[in-house]
Parts: structure tokens; C-alpha cells; sequence
């Protein structure tokens, strides 16, 4: 039938060829693709279809449709994906996302490691690895479940590393199953991995909502998410403790990797632009000093959060959001869409425009960029643009008094099934980021190899490979 054009397909194993020759990461294959398949670009696994849409305008449209708005059930959490979204908005919303409880959570968490920073690493080379996903986590743990865990915590160190394998090893077997037939391709693609983290939050969250159902009527008030979401279960058959489980992954599963990677990005996107860093420090201090932030500050520090900006611009840490499932045989652009194809949006695509993003005069030939080599070597230079510029100007109106709101700036995906953390997500990275400029100056170390953006690993998420950065205490 007239399904979307894309790579060679062969029995059995579809594109499969086509797909190992262009690495991991099927959007950043796609994004290469774009010269021959601008709009959108289809793929086959076997009975599995698979579509990345380029197009921002098609990309909308199927955001925003009903029919496309499923999800791949057992997708990284075995059968739970499958829960009723609503529920999940309602209870966030009603639990206040990105309130004012949660920005002091936030506060207390990004105080303790930036302390530890200034303490501990004055005047030193830190490599930075995963440094935030431990603090990340706990702000995650504190709103869902009212705990907290320390830093050198063993199960927590394990979570954090099984976390990080399944990030780096998503989509590419589920979208082709027939990589789990054989031993050899299952590990290779973290099957055994992916089932244990499932196991390992699974079993966490049983227990943790057990405690909280035994000590329910014993609160005045609820005290976390779990309480919230229990108490509304009470005589409402809507809300089920499986679904309250499959939240609870979701929260993890989404909301650690994302934020962690992102911070890392400011780290190292801060190394490398030292003059934006001192103009956004003395931003922060002219307008809070070293007061903690809190989301009330948004507005007074608009350099600052143009820079937060551009750095998940630059570092398009979700680039393709997650799989949208067509809930039935439909069409789109001409094309024939059968039910259950997996449908992508293709973020990474957006945020490297060109001819949206602008700046063709400071185009620089691929072999001399600093920023985002790998992307761009990706792109087709006639069609693609000069994103690869850092300049968060792009976001302040012409006075740099406010940020602007762009289109296409779409870090947390839009529609039918945008991010269900975006408020929390907002507020970490605004805190950290103000709280980490307030106390430390990111420098590139004289010792070490200078942070190279184009250094990355892309799973579902796309972090920055480890990488050194001096600090000094302010
Ligand atoms: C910088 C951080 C983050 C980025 C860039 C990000 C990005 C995204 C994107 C692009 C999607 C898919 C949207 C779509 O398919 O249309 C998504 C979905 C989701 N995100 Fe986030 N996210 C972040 C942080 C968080 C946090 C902190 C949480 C929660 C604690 C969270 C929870 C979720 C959930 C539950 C979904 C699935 C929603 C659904 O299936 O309907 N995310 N996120």
C-alpha cells in the first residue's frame, strides 16, 4: 500500500540493513535521510512500521490528532504504558507539578549537591558524569513517595546505572523485535537490562505504595503523589493501584535521564561559552544576589533563561520524544498510516533548521564547527542551516527584556501526548542552573581534552559522553 517512502526494505528484517548502517539512533538516521525524504521517512521491522516525521507543520498535525495518540504498550515498563493519561494529568495537576512545595524540593536538593561541588571540588578538575541524576532522582522520590536517599546509597547507585544502559539502549529493539530472538542481539540491545530496571521499579513502588495504603487515614493531609492518588481511588474504579504503578515508572523512567542530561549540558555548553556564563551570573546577581531562586524569579532574568533555552536547543535531549501509535488505519500527507504504526516526531530535526533557525551568514564548513559536528555532518548542508551557532539571544525580544515564545521550540514535545513533567521539569533546570551560578564558575580545564558537544551517547535521551570542567567557588 502507499506507505511512506523511506531506506530499502527485504523480507523478514525490513530496514534493518539500512538502519545498522547508520548507527543507533533512529532520529538521527532519519535527520541524515531528510535530503532524500524531507517530509517524513518510513521504516520496516518485520510486521512493524515505523515513521519519523521531519516536517514541523506534519509533525503538528499528528501531535495534536486523536488518532494518533497511542502509545507502544510495554514499550520499557512490560504492560503498564497503557494506563489512562488523564489520570496521570489530574493527579499531577492536582498534586501541583512545579508548585510552590515543589520549588523549595528542588531548592533543598540542587543546595546539597551545589554545596558538595563548592566544598569538595574548589579549584579542581570534576569529570562530569551523571553528576545531577542522583539529585534529580530524589526530588523525584521526595514528591512521589516522601523519600529521600543518599548520594552513596547502593541501591540507588544501581537504579542510576541501570537507568542510564536503558536510555542509551532504547527503541532500537523495540521498534525491531526481531533483535530479541537471539541471545547475542538481546544483550547487545539491554534486553536483560530493561527487564530488571522494570523488575527493580516494579518491586519498589509495590512496597512503597503498601507503606503509604497502611498509613493513609493515619494523615491529616496527603503528603505526597502516592497519598494524593490513593485518596482520589477511593470509590473511583478510574484509578487503579496498577496504573498508579505504571505512573510511578513513568515519572522515573522520564523525568531522571532527562533532567540529569540536561544539567550536564549546562555544565558543559557552560565550559565552553564562558563569556554568556558571566553575563547570566551577573544577571542572577543583580536580581537575586544569592537568594534562592524560586520560579517567581522568571521574568527578572531573562538572559538566564534564554540560555537554559538554547542549551535544550542545542543539546536536544528527548530529539525524538517518545512513539505515537496510530489507533487506526488512517492517512496523512497523501499517505496511507495502517493501525498501529509507530509515528515519531522528529525534535532533533526542528531545533537544527536552518531556514527557521537563521544565521546562514555565520555558516561554518562542517570540518571547522565546534558545536554539534556529528548532527551536522548528518545534514544536508543546502537544506539544513546554521543552527549550530550557541546564542541564546535568538530567544530575548530586541531589547533583551523578555524571552520569546517560538514555535518550534518544542523541547517537551506538544499535543495529545506532550510531557507530562514539563511544569517540573522547568523548575529544576531554572533552579539548578541559577543555584549552580550563583556558587560555582565552570571552566574549561587546562589538563584535560576541551568538552566536545559533539561527544554524546543517543539512546531515547541524548547525554554528553563524560567530560572535564574546573571549577572555582564563588
Ligand atoms: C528536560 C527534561 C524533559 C524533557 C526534554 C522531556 C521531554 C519529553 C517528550 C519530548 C515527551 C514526549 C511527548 C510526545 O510524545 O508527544 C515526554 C513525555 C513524557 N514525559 Fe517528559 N521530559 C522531561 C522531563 C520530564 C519529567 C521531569 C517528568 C516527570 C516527572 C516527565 C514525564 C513524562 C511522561 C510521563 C511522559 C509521557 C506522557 C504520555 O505518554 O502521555 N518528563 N517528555
Amino acid at each position: 500500500w502507499n506507505f511512506p517512502p523511506g531506506p530499502p526494505r527485504y523480507p523478514i528484517i525490513g530496514s534493518l540493513l539500512s538502519i545498522e548502517k547508520y548507527g543507533s539512533h533512529l532520529i538521527l538516521q532519519a535527520t541524515k535521510l531528510i535530503p532524500q525524504f524531507p517530509k517524513m521517512v518510513g521504516f520496516f521491522a518485520g510486521q512493524m512500521r515505523v515513521v519519523i516525521i521531519n516536517d514541523f507543520d506534519l509533525a503538528k498535525k499528528m501531535a495534536f490528532s486523536d488518532t494518533f495518540s497511542g502509545r507502544l504498550i510495554g514499550m520499557y515498563t512490560e504492560t503498564m504504558r497503557g494506563y489512562n493519561r488523564n489520570i496521570g494529568v489530574i493527579s499531577t495537576q492536582e498534586f501541583g507539578f512545579g508548585n510552590k512545595g515543589m520549588w523549595s524540593i528542588i531548592a533543598d536538593e540542587a543546595g546539597i549537591i551545589v554545596t558538595d561541588l563548592k566544598t569538595q571540588w574548589d579549584g579542581q578538575d570534576l569529570m562530569v558524569n551523571q553528576t545531577f541524576n542522583i539529585s534529580v532522582l530524589n526530588i523525584l522520590f521526595k514528591i512521589v513517595s516522601g523519600k529521600r536517599y543518599r548520594p552513596d546509597d547502593p541501591e540507588m547507585k544501581e537504579l542510576m546505572r541501570v537507568l542510564a544502559l536503558v536510555f542509551k539502549s532504547a527503541y532500537i529493539e523495540e521498534v525491531f523485535p526481531i533483535l530479541q530472538y537471539t541471545k547475542f542481539t538481546r544483550e547487545l540491545y539491554g534486553h536483560s537490562q530493561k527487564q530488571l530496571l522494570t523488575q527493580t521499579f516494579k518491586s519498589m513502588f509495590e512496597q512503597v505504595i503498601q507503606e503509604h495504603e497502611q498509613k493513609l487515614h493515619t494523615k491529616e493531609s496527603p503528603e505526597d503523589f502516592i497519598d494524593v492518588y490513593l485518596q482520589a481511588k477511593e470509590g473511583n474504579d478510574l484509578f487503579t493501584k496498577e496504573d498508579l504503578i505504571g505512573i510511578c515508572m513513568d515519572f522515573f523512567e522520564a523525568g531522571g535521564e532527562t533532567v540529569g542530561s540536561t544539567l550536564s549540558w549546562v555544565f558543559l555548553y557552560m565550559s565552553l561559552n564562558p563569556e554568556v556564563q558571566e553575563k547570566c551570573r551577573k544577571e542572577i546577581l543583580q536580581s537575586l544576589g544569592v537568594r534562592e531562586p524560586t520560579m517567581d524569579y522568571r521574568g527578572s532574568v531573562p538572559y538566564t533563561e534564554a540560555t537554559i533555552m538554547e542549551i535544550q536547543r542545542c543539546s536536544s535531549v528527548a530529539p525524538s520524544g517518545l512513539e505515537h501509535k496510530a489507533l487506526e488505519d488512517t492517512e496523512l500527507d497523501g499517505y496511507t498510516i495502517k493501525k498501529d504504526t509507530l509515528l515519531f516526531y522528529n525534535i532533533n530535526a526542528f531545533f537544527m533548521d536552518r531556514d527557521y533557525w537563521g544565521d546562514p551568514e555565520e555558516w561554518l564548513p562542517v570540518d571547522t564547527l565546534l558545536f554539534y559536528n556529528i548532527n551536522a555532518f548528518f545534514m544536508d548542508r543546502d537544506y539544513w542551516g546554521d543552527p549550530e551557532e550557541f546564542r541564546p539571544e535568538r530567544f530575548l525580544n530586541d531589547d533583551g527584556s523578555k524571552t520569546l515564545k517560538i514555535e518550534r521550540f518544542i523541547p517537551f514535545g506538544f499535543g495529545k501526548r506532550v510531557c507530562m513533567g514539563e511544569s517540573l521539569a522547568k523548575a529544576e533546570l531554572f533552579i539548578f542552573t541559577i543555584m549552580i551560578l550563583q556558587n560555582l564558575r565552570i571552566k574549561i580545564s587546562a589538563n584535560h581534552a576541551k568538552p566536545d558537544p559533539g561527544q554524546y551517547e543517543a539512546g531515547i535521551t541524548r547525554s554528553p559522553l563524560p567530560f572535564h570542567v574546573t571549577l572555582e567557588a564563588i
